[in-house]
């Protein structure tokens, strides 16, 4: 857990838990009975601390917050030893210092670092803050705005910044731990008093109240109601304001605070649903642990529109070799334009700009309009219009021209991959790859196999996702697939809520203090009216198709709302045209202010249709539509569409802006009670029976009458033969 060596005159401990020396309950007791023994021993003049595998620590075992033998108090102490040694002690930091880790680096008088190390304090991250006297000593050291930057945000920052900021001493290229023992050999004898961060003043401000104020403002803003940023933020003030020793007592009570509720279990669930889903796994036994990924040295992509190039620009950043084709030269032209300003915004956003990029070499990035080209690439991601015989006409083209092996993918949002890829001589090789907009910002990869769909396919979909710095979530083909699948009942639920009485802005305003970032119908003006307002003409659910006779607002005797399309047939569709659910300054203008027109179109739709208005309050809107979305995810967790509810929460927190810190829609429903998420569908249901939406899940009810199980058993209650894939 920690191993004790000497270089002649310096001690050396080495942290030792792979993968990454987090530190548990042991490790810490091997690291406070090596620092003992080195204080004991009067040859030892000095002391080292490093990491086992390169890498220092990435923090406290996050595992350990949940189990009963918690050990959040056993640190504190620890970094306290480290700073009252009388030997000088020096952190070699390799790989990661990350939350705990950094805060054993900051106990030490010296810290070096390889210049590739990453250093920060995420606590924040997992809803906590650094309650190993983090917060009274980092401000110490890099000065108070630094400081409340990495603590509130918990960004990592690489080792050249740590360097101007003064958070380490020095960097080096070579060997670390060489040059650290080679420091601390240096250092023996020195006094030890100026290098002991809890001694240091905090440097002083020329404005601290009107910093403090303004600072706590935007951490608000951006918390968005999650606690931790503002608790991260009154414990650093409490180094500001406070003496060292009370400092660190009120660091201490913020983080029991944080510790014990119910966001912090959120966040930690969050952490490590998003690694659990790396660990994909298909109905029919193909699985991470068996599936190689092929190579991707050259990719194409298809369709230069709203995806198209955000994908094209992800693509660039990951280092990866494409051409870059459209169906004729002025949207190729037009599709180039926006490619390369998109890719100067990013550039000025990295470290090395542009050269780094090196998206002005044709060698790297080509634009076509001439499908030949594609002959040689590994991958090819079509994001043309949602239309299946133009999707299928281009996958046909696409496997007479490739070379075999060659992965297929689409960015449909809701498709069919198998009919797509029924088209194709090679099946095994067809995918789905489902972006987010701006497919360049959004985290999420939706990662869907068909039928045929190979485990390599798969696997090399995940390793794309990985080099896009992406996360890949594995699931099974449906229509809308997982996230859009959830969301129709969602956004039908909001509509169905202004028929009877509410407004979208009352909609938008209870979905947004939940901590989305934006409500169902400002989402929707966002994303355009007019793209659901297609699919469902393609369906037959509105439009020239739908026979005569079709009462307005029933369809296959289930409940309709017109609502939709009936903004669409005035042109209303969103941002793009100025108006929808909302007015906005002009078209392609961003804010949304209630519009009175459409306050009344909603009374004078509701007198046609004879619906009696009646006041929503805010707990059945809430109830509505997030109920409405739970119970259709419990339908596919029972279809076998994803092998568990991670899937479905690390789907939500990346693609749609669910708030991290309540855990995703599954956490959430487990941590209101399935019985009351079933009570509450059921007493809906019974109010409008023709909305199958409301009618709870069968294995909502399983898990209810199971006596609620813990999120983690779910998946037991589910027998092998449901799977419909
Ligand atoms: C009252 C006083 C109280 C005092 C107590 C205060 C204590 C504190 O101040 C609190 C803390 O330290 S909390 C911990 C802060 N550290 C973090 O949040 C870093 C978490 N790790 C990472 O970000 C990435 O793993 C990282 C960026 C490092 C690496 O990413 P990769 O993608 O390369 O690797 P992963 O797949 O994420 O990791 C490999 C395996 O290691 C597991 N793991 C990582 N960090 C862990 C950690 N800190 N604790 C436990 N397990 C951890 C990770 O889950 C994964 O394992 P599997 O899930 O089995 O695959
Ligand atoms: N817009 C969104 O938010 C999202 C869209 N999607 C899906 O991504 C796909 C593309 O959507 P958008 O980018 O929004 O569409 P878009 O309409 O903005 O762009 C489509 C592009 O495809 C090009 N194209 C059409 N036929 C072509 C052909 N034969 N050869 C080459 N290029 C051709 C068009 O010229 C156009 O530039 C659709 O399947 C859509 O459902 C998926 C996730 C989100």
């Amino acid at each position: 857990m920690a191993q004790y060596a000497r270089s002649s005159a310096v001690a050396v401990i080495r942290l030792c838990n792979p993968p990454l020396n987090a530190l548990s309950l042991a490790v810490l007791q091997a690291l406070e009975d090596g620092l003992k023994k080195a204080d004991a021993d009067p040859s030892v003049k000095a002391v080292m601390i490093c990491g086992e595998n390169r890498k220092f620590s990435a923090g406290a075992d996050i595992r350990g917050f949940s189990s009963p033998k918690r050990h959040e108090g056993a640190l504190g102490p620890i970094v306290s030893l480290i700073e009252s040694s009388e030997k000088p002690v020096v952190a070699a930091i390799e790989g990661v210092a990350l939350g705990g880790g950094l805060e054993v680096a900051l106990g030490c008088h010296y810290r070096i670092a390889h210049v590739k190390a990453q250093m920060g304090l995420p606590e924040v991250t997992i809803g906590l803050l650094p309650g190993a006297e983090g917060t009274q000593r980092l401000p110490r050291l890099i000065g108070l705005p630094a400081a409340l930057d990495m603590i509130t945000t918990g960004k990592h920052i690489p080792a050249t910044e740590a360097l101007k900021l003064g958070l380490v001493d020095e960097i080096v290229e070579e060997n670390t731990i060489e040059a650290a023992i080679r420091l601390a050999n240096k250092v023996i004898g020195q006094p030890l008093g100026p290098r002991r961060l809890s001694l240091k003043p905090i440097p002083r401000l020329p404005n601290m109240e009107a910093f403090l104020r303004e600072a706590l403002v935007k951490v608000k803003k951006q918390a968005r109601g999650c606690l931790a940023p503002e608790l991260c933020f009154q414990a650093v003030r409490a180094a500001a304001e406070r003496p060292f020793a009370e400092g660190v007592r009120r660091e201490r009570e913020l983080f029991q605070v944080l510790l014990t509720s119910g966001q912090a279990r959120a966040l930690q669930y969050a952490f490590f649903a998003e690694r659990a889903v790396r660990r994909w796994d298909t109905p029919s036994g193909a699985s991470w642990s068996s599936a190689a990924p092929q190579p991707v040295r050259k990719a194409a992509v298809i369709g230069l529109g709203t995806m198209g190039r955000g994908i094209v620009t992800s693509l660039v950043k990951a280092n990866i070799p494409l051409v870059a084709l459209e169906q004729d030269l002025e949207y190729l032209n037009k599709g180039r334009k926006a490619v390369m300003l998109l890719l100067e915004r990013e550039a000025m956003k990295m470290e090395r700009g542009a050269q780094a990029l090196d998206f002005h070499n044709p060698a790297r990035l080509q634009f076509t309009v001439d499908f030949d080209l594609l002959h040689d690439v590994d991958l090819v991601i079509e994001a043309v219009f949602e239309n299946m015989a133009l999707k299928k006409e281009i996958f046909h083209k696409l496997s007479k021209i490739c070379k075999p092996g060659a992965l297929l993918c689409t960015n449909t949002s809701a498709l069919n991959i198998d009919e797509i890829a029924s088209a194709t001589s090679c099946p095994q090789q067809v995918i789905g790859t489902h972006f987010f907009s701006p497919a360049h910002v959004m985290r999420l990869l939706e990662i869907i196999y068909g039928r045929h769909t190979s485990p390599t396919a798969i696997a090399t979909a995940m390793q794309l996702a990985k080099a896009l710095k992406k996360v890949g979530v594995v699931v099974g083909n449906c229509f809308g697939f997982v996230g859009n699948r959830m969301m129709f009942p969602y956004v039908q639920q909001a509509v169905f809520l202004l028929e009877e009485g509410s407004r979208p802005e009352a909609v938008d305003q209870v979905l947004e203090d939940f901590g989305f970032k934006l409500g169902p119908f400002r989402m929707s003006d966002l994303a355009g009216l007019d793209v659901g307002w297609r699919s469902r003409k393609d369906q037959g659910l509105t439009g020239p198709s739908l026979p005569a006779g079709t009462p307005a607002r029933q369809r296959q005797g289930q409940r309709y709302s017109p609502l939709p399309d009936l903004l669409c047939e005035q042109g209303r569709f969103g941002q793009k045209t100025g108006k929808g659910w909302y007015q906005y300054e002009r078209a392609g203008g961003r804010t949304a202010t209630p519009d009175p027109w459409l306050h009344s179109f909603l009374s004078h739709y509701r007198d046609t249709h004879h619906i009696k208005t009646r006041f929503i309050d805010q707990e059945e809107i809430l109830e509505r539509c997030l109920f409405s979305l739970i119970n259709e995810g419990f339908a596919i967790l029972a279809e076998g569409i994803a092998s568990g509810p991670e899937h479905l929460d690390v789907i939500y927190i990346n693609g749609y802006g669910w708030p991290k810190h309540r855990g995703g829609p599954m956490f959430y429903a487990s941590t209101v009670g399935l019985p009351r998420v079933l009570a509450k569908l059921q007493k809906y249901s019974e109010v409008h029976p023709d909305v199958p939406g409301l009618r709870p899940s069968a294995f909502l009810k399983k898990l209810v009458a199971a006596g609620n199980p813990p999120i983690k058993e779910w998946m037991s209650y589910l027998s092998q033969q449901s799977s419909k894939l």
